[in-house]
């Protein structure tokens, strides 16, 4: 519920504001300093202001000071002043001041309403706007404020400006290619290319040629030298998603090519030489693929310089919110349409669901949403999801195994994140001891944690 701060010294007035804005959460002070006190303890998005207050009541002074005050301390909030009949000028030097409006008296409920509404949707508008330039600042198109994803990011943002091999881990849809390009477009090596290819797509006997080229002649139907990804992207970054799907017999030339930044093209008798930065994804368990003898080690060690784990939008806190409102938009653009908002349900609806296929699930549900929405507001329903009651998460789990799998996973992973990756410190939030923790983590195959990523 959003905050309203009235300052008035008139009991009746008092009264009548409490009932008529029903859907806030009103709140009072009589003069200048208990509005400043009551200012600092509830930070009320909307403060009306009557002008005449004691100790001068009948003039603005006292008021306008307060104004300077309220607005000094928190520019973003915004004053209504509340003036005497007639008293335009003290009106106008108040919004000169910079009151968002003003207002004479006497006070007609449903007018004041009306003002303090659109003043506080105002206010959330900025606020939002706010929120999202201080994250498009850093990493550009990692959209996001959660805690654990302002940590990834600016990890990636530190590593940018090196040459350090990445590894980025996450389920499928998280953002693990969004990231690379982040971190290319933050790299000295932004104004040379970006080449993406992803090993799982392309098939094993083809793969090879891709990544490396090959010359005219190597093979049927190799009519012309041709490049391959890696030399395309010359003095640039290479983004290899998947790497976990390529082929044993690759994975050796690719660590060849890392360790002496070399390449053969294929059907070639000559090593080329490559200046290249790569970053590889794989949603896969590398270290699990590693014990099975799926994947290399020595070569895991040499992508996973650094490793990074992109959190699955279910840990992201609200974001999901957040992302929506900005595909909203987008796609309000795409599509020449003119949905205004998220309902109330459909907000809930959306935290309490599982996000199974990540950022990727809630574009696509955005977008269909947008496009078939009946009213100006997303329902629940426009996304194809439902609204539980709390504590109903067994609604769509498997079992009550799942619900409780589920529920210690986030916890680990919200403690771990809020005690900046400290163990002792996670397993102390938990109440459980370390051995306990690690065996939870292990269960629950939180690989991000387990790799201190
Ligand atoms: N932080 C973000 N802000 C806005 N859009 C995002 C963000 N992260 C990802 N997306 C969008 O979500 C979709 C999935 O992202 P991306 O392809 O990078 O995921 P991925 O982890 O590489 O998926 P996969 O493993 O399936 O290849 C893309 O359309 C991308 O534009």
């Amino acid at each position: 519920m959003d905050r309203i701060l009235v300052v008035d010294d008139d009991l009746g007035i008092q009264k009548q504001l409490k009932w008529s804005l029903s859907d806030y959460e009103v709140v009072f002070a009589e003069d200048r300093q208990s509005a400043i006190n009551q200012l600092r303890r509830f930070e009320p998005k909307v403060v009306t202001l009557d002008l005449g207050l004691p100790p001068d009541p009948a003039n603005a002074s006292e008021g306008l000071a307060a104004l300077e005050e309220i607005l000094a301390l928190s520019p973003q909030t915004k004053v209504i002043v509340v003036t005497g009949n007639n008293d335009k000028e003290n009106a106008l030097k108040a919004v000169a001041l910079g009151a968002y409006d003003f207002y004479q008296k006497p006070i007609d409920s449903d007018t004041i309403q009306i003002l303090i509404n659109r003043a506080a949707n105002l206010y959330n508008l900025e606020l939002e706007n706010r929120q999202l330039a201080k994250t498009s600042s850093s990493m550009s198109k990692i959209i996001g404020n959660s805690e654990c994803i302002q940590l990834v990011s600016r990890k990636a943002e530190k590593i940018a400006q090196t040459d350090i091999s990445t590894l980025l881990l996450g389920e499928s849809g998280t953002g693990k290619e969004v990231f690379a390009r982040s971190i290319h477009d933050h790299s000295l090596r932004k104004d040379k290319p970006f080449v993406a290819i992803n090993c799982a797509s392309i098939p094993e006997n083809l793969l090879e040629s891709e990544l490396f080229g090959y010359e005219k002649g190597a093979f049927t139907g190799a009519n012309k030298t041709t490049l391959g990804k890696i030399e395309t992207a010359q003095g640039g970054t290479v983004f290899l998603d998947e790497i976990g799907d390529m082929p044993l017999g690759l994975q050796a030339k690719m660590l060849r090519f890392l360790q002496e930044r070399v390449i053969e093209r294929v059907g070639g008798r000559s090593e080329i030489p490559v200046d290249i930065r790569v970053i590889c994804a794989t949603h896969r368990n590398l270290q699990d693929m590693v014990t099975e003898q799926t994947f290399r080690e020595d070569l895991f060690y040499r992508v996973g310089e650094i490793i990074i784990s992109i959190p699955p939008l279910r840990d992201r806190e609200n974001d999901v919110i957040l992302l929506a409102k900005t595909f909203l938009n987008q796609y309000n653009e795409e599509f020449g349409t003119k949905v205004k908002g998220l309902s109330d349900g459909a907000v809930k609806a959306m935290l309490q669901h599982k996000w199974k296929g990540n950022i990727r699930e809630l574009q696509n549900k955005l977008k269909s949403a947008v496009i078939l929405a009946e009213g100006s507001t997303i329902q629940a329903d426009d996304l194809g999801l439902m609204v539980r009651e709390d504590g109903d998460d067994a609604v769509d789990s498997l079992n009550l195994r799942e619900v409780r799998e589920l529920a210690e996973s986030r916890a680990i992973r919200r403690a771990y994140y809020q005690s900046e990756k400290n163990m002792s410190r996670t397993a102390e939030l938990l109440g459980v001891t370390r051995p306990t923790l690690y065996s939870l983590i292990d269960k629950y195959h939180l690989d991000d944690i387990k790799t201190g990523a």
